[in-house]
């Protein structure tokens, strides 16, 4: 199904995201179109950087060879790419693609705030005003930084205060992910769009994590449930699930549960994504699991890997480009937990 917004402008770049393992020939997904940004899952991570024209983000979150995979972001017009300090980042005069490294420290929060700050100054100069979908994959997530602070919370603060600095300019928070990675250090990249294309969804069965209580850390995460993309006359739409997880309201239901964890997963993204909250946010059409692809599975502990394996084979289409991936979550009592496209 497609999701219509009243009144939005009528824009024709279309993107596209796909899934590369090693051995597979992406040729047929990129021939007569240009690569906006490349995401490796894999082993070792490092500061992103220009390769063949395209921003190269390398994650360290495989913990062997047969979980590596290369998410690839093209469009159907040209793009340009550029590095600004340690921002690099890519356009194709609608959509903005960013990446950057944060190393290892004591503290993020400053640094975060920084970082965040000067990646929403550049977007915002090149004309992209609107946040669309962000990831950020934080080592050590849930131990404690050199305060004694978890580093999950200590990053949603830094997050927190660079929203909250630009709320006059960022027009609402985007879909996003805040994951565990294999490596110290924090890995970020976003999408941004042109004014007028985004539309940020909540979930009637979870509380806005921007509206968190305080017990889960000093400053609450700063993402919304969902974005849906308008994409102009002629393309699908396309709607960013942000990861999400067996939490119900603000509280983690089923811990110690994995197979109910995944199934209040799933039933958290298939509310999420249906006509009813569509409709609920002023928008038509909805969507369903089978119609979630470029789907990112963390699972906490290797040994529920098959139990989430099969919950994921039971749920989702034969042919969705499908991940899994053995990091921590952000909260210690969360299992798993899955995000995806809807298109
Ligand atoms: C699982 C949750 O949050 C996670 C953390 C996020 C973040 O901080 O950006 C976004 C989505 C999830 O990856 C949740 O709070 O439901």
């Amino acid at each position: 199904m497609t999701v219509t917004h009243p009144g939005a402008p009528t824009l024709t770049a279309a993107l596209d995201c796909f899934f590369v393992r090693p051995g597979d020939d992406a040729r047929a997904r990129t021939t007569g179109r240009h690569v906006l940004g490349r995401v490796t899952y894999g082993h070792g991570g490092r500061p992103p950087m220009l390769h063949d024209g395209a921003p190269l983000v390398r994650i360290a979150m495989a913990g062997d060879a047969s979980e590596r995979i290369t998410e690839v972001w093209t469009s159907d017009r040209p793009v340009r790419s550029g590095r600004e300090g340690d921002l690099v980042y890519a356009e194709d005069g609608e959509h903005f693609f960013c990446a950057v490294r944060i190393d290892e420290r004591g503290v993020y929060r400053d640094t975060v705030r920084s970082v965040y700050e000067n990646a929403f100054t550049l977007m915002w100069r090149l004309g992209y005003t609107e946040l669309l979908r962000m990831w950020n994959m934080v080592g050590a997530i849930t131990e404690a930084n050199a305060d004694g602070m978890e580093n999950y919370r200590d990053f949603c603060v830094g997050r927190a205060e660079a929203f909250e600095a630009w709320s006059d300019r960022v027009d609402g928070m985007p879909a996003a992910t805040g994951i565990g990675s294999l490596r110290p250090g924090i890995d970020l990249y976003f999408l941004a769009c042109r004014t007028g294309r985004a539309r940020h969804l909540e979930n009637p069965r979870q509380t806005p994590a921007h509206q968190y209580p305080t017990q889960y850390g000093p400053k609450s995460p700063s993402f919304a449930r969902a974005t849906v993309m308008d994409p102009g006359s002629g393309s699908r739409s396309a709607l960013y699930v942000s990861g999400t997880a067996s939490i119900i309201g603000d509280d983690t239901v089923h811990h110690d549960d994995v197979e109910r964890q995944c199934d209040v997963t799933l039933a958290n993204i298939e509310a999420l994504i249906s006509p009813e909250n569509l409709r609920r946010h002023g928008l038509t059409g909805g969507f369903g699991l089978a119609d979630l692809d470029c789907v990112k599975v963390y699972v906490r502990d290797a040994e529920h890997l098959p139990a989430v394996r099969a919950r994921c084979a039971g749920a989702f289409r034969s042919g969705t480009d499908l991940a899994f991936f053995n990091v921590d979550v952000c909260r210690p009592d969360l299992l798993v937990e899955i995000e995806g496209i809807c298109r």
